[in-house]
């Protein structure tokens, strides 16, 4: 199935019980910043690999922001041009906080909560536009994604390019 073709907008994924997401009620705002630690190891550090929570879905995160724009009457601005042009305002602002620092270790080692929290704020403001984005353009992003990764490991097969960051038109076979 093309990933381009999604459902309808209107397509509900919310009646999960198990997703509260909606208005106060939940405290997902509260850590989002740690995380939650996955038994399983990180590379050859030894250290607990970071995973993410498995909620909110792309989906749920879909809906939610269209419930944001819906009660605004926001959607008269919200057309492609502009959330791509909000998004690469976002992903600026991502920038921000990682210019003039150097090299910045895996961890953010150093790094205040109040730093991690304006991080975790601006990585969430691009998700949300990259989404909206997606929607608006009619690409079902968890699908192109996973679609987008075959052909990605298709092009740097493992065996072929373990260990190497060079560019797959850079191999000569
Ligand atoms: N027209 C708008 C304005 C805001 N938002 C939502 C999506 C983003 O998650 C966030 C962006 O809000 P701001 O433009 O106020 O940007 P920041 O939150 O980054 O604030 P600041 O620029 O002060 O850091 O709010 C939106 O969907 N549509």
């Amino acid at each position: 199935m093309m990933a381009t073709n999604g459902k309808d907008a209107c397509g509900q994924n919310g009646d999960d019980p198990s997703v509260s997401l909606n208005g106060g009620n939940d405290t997902s705002h509260s850590s989002a910043v740690n995380g939650k630690k996955a038994p399983s190891r990180n590379g050859g550090t030894g250290e607990e690999r970071f995973t993410f929570s498995p909620q909110p879905t792309m989906e749920d995160i879909r809906r939610l922001q269209a419930e944001f724009t819906d009660e605004r009457d926001w959607n008269q601005f919200h057309q492609p041009r502009n959330l791509l042009l909000a998004l690469v305002g976002e992903v600026g602002e991502v920038s921000e906080l990682f210019q003039w620092r150097g090299e910045v270790a895996e961890g953010l080692p150093g790094w205040t909560d109040s730093e991690r929290e304006h991080l975790a704020h601006e990585l969430s403001d691009v998700m949300i536009y990259l989404v909206e984005l997606a929607e608006k353009c009619r690409v079902d992003l968890p699908r192109a994604v996973l679609r987008k990764m075959a052909l990605n490991r298709e092009k740097y097969p493992a065996s072929k390019v373990h260990g190497s960051a060079k560019k797959y038109t850079e191999y000569e076979d």
